[in-house]
């Protein structure tokens, strides 16, 4: 490999580079595999789940969904949602091109470009910003979606538009506010390492200078789902354990029926979906002095399950079954009727279901004495009219957490298949 190849992990030492370098070349040569893990490679879902959980992993770029999906939930988000500010379709469609290469590269360790660092020499701007420079992978992953904006006439893809991709109507109670709403594209880059996160982002949208710019972002910590069975589950702000009853990595039945759009799905301009999934991402402010004041039987009553170990009200273990029907010493239902997980449950849906990937933020304070702390959501389905938006309605009229939170951003965006060899974001859509 040359000098210019080179990975930001080239300074671990001989045997990190020596592995590493195999990483990168497989990457920048159309695959990228997790090191010294030959089941990750042949596709074989717990062990790709087992090598994902490695914190400083290199997680396969290309594959048959992008991933960041099904991905094992790492600790650190970087999102943003963009705008395109040329008209000019060639220039976006270069640009998705120049990302590929650089998110394959930043997955698999590597510099955003060869020599990114100091190669460009004195006179030019360095092609890699630098701080991500000798850590490793970091469980790295990148994610693209397309707004339902991208898809009005500005570049010709309003044949395209999948039917599926519609802005979200009106919720109850939502104070969106209009900076943290909507975007033609949106990055989610997640990391276990915030600096690898951040540097993804960072990097890609410096190669998109005068062709798009940043309409807002959200950074997230501590991961408030699990993704795969191989995960414990995490808590959210709240303190409550966050996840227990999320779509798993390793449930192939229920993401053919819940999350991957399939090939019939989108006929005629939107059939560049299949294999693809929809993401919707709502900000969630969480209003934790007031939950931090309420009693721990109210906190539970509102969630439908206990704090400690995240057993359904009546039960005593995490996985034991939701029993809706179970009463309490009191006579009155076990899980109250206004509780947040009778009512996001399938059984009061007719059968719908989410992945759910969201992440933990702190924003700084509000200026009247609290922090402005909540749930960064973003939850990825087959259809967001079939389901997200009703399980919203749902919990938007009746759910008790509605005392305690409010949405203030949202956005949706189709997340295409992922990549075969040689090919890059935006080929199918402006093929
Ligand atoms: C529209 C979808 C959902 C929003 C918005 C949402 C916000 C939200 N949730 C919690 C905390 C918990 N949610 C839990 C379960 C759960 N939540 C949703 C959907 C939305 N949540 C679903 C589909 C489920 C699973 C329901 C089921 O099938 O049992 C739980 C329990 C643990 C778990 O199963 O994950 C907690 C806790 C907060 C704090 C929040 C907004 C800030
Ligand atoms: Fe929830």
């Amino acid at each position: 490999m040359s000098d210019e190849g080179l990975s930001r992990r080239r300074l671990l030492g001989a045997s990190g580079t020596a592995a590493v370098a195999g990483v990168v070349a497989g990457a920048v040569g159309g695959y990228a595999v997790s090191r010294g893990d030959d089941d990750a490679a042949a596709g074989a879902p717990s062990s790709t789940a087992a090598a994902a959980l490695a914190l400083d992993a290199a997680i396969p770029f290309r594959g048959e969904h992008q991933a960041g999906i099904i991905t094992p939930a790492q600790d650190r988000l970087h999102f943003v949602a963009l705008d395109v500010v040329t008209t000019d379709r060639e220039q976006l469609r270069q640009l998705l091109e120049d990302w590929t290469r650089a998110a394959e590269r930043m997955t698999a360790g590597a510099e955003a470009a060869p020599g990114g660092l100091v190669g460009g020499g004195p006179n030019r701007a360095p092609e890699d910003t630098g701080e991500a420079y000798g850590l490793p992978a970091s469980g790295l992953t990148i994610t693209i979606g397309y707004g339902p904006s991208l898809f009005d006439d500005r570049f010709g893809l309003a044949s395209r538009r999948p039917a599926a991709l519609q802005d979200l109507p009106a919720f109850t109670g939502d104070q969106l506010d209009p900076r943290r709403t909507g975007g033609d594209l949106c990055i989610q880059a997640c990391a276990n390492d915030p600096q690898v996160a951040v540097h993804a982002v960072r990097n890609l949208v410096r190669l998109g200078f005068g062709v798009v710019a940043v309409r807002w972002s959200q950074l997230g910590f501590g991961r408030t789902s699990s993704t795969s069975t191989a995960q414990a589950t995490p808590r959210n702000l709240f303190g409550f354990k966050d996840g227990t009853a999320n779509v798993k990595a390793e449930e192939a039945a229920g993401l053919a029926e819940h999350v991957w759009v399939a090939p019939d799905d989108e006929s005629g301009g939107g059939a560049w979906m299949a294999g693809g999934s929809y993401l919707v991402a709502r900000r969630i402010r969480m209003h934790i002095e007031i939950w931090d004041r309420t009693s721990l039987q109210e906190q539970e009553d509102v969630i439908g399950r206990d704090k400690k170990e995240g057993a359904p009200l009546g039960r005593s273990k995490e996985f034991d079954p939701l029993d809706f029907a179970r009463k309490g010493p009191d006579g009155r239902p076990a899980i109250p009727v206004d509780a947040h997980v009778r009512l996001a449950h399938e059984s009061n849906l007719g059968g719908i279901r989410i992945l759910r990937r969201g992440y933990n933020f702190t924003d700084g304070s509000d200026g009247v004495g609290h922090l402005d702390a909540g749930l960064f959501f973003l939850a990825y389905m087959r259809h967001p009219g079939r389901q997200f938006v009703p399980m919203q309605r749902a919990l938007a009229k009746a759910d008790g957490l509605n005392e305690y939170i409010e949405h203030n951003g949202s956005a949706v965006f189709a997340c295409p298949p992922g990549l075969k060899d040689g090919e890059h974001w935006g080929q199918a859509l402006f093929a």
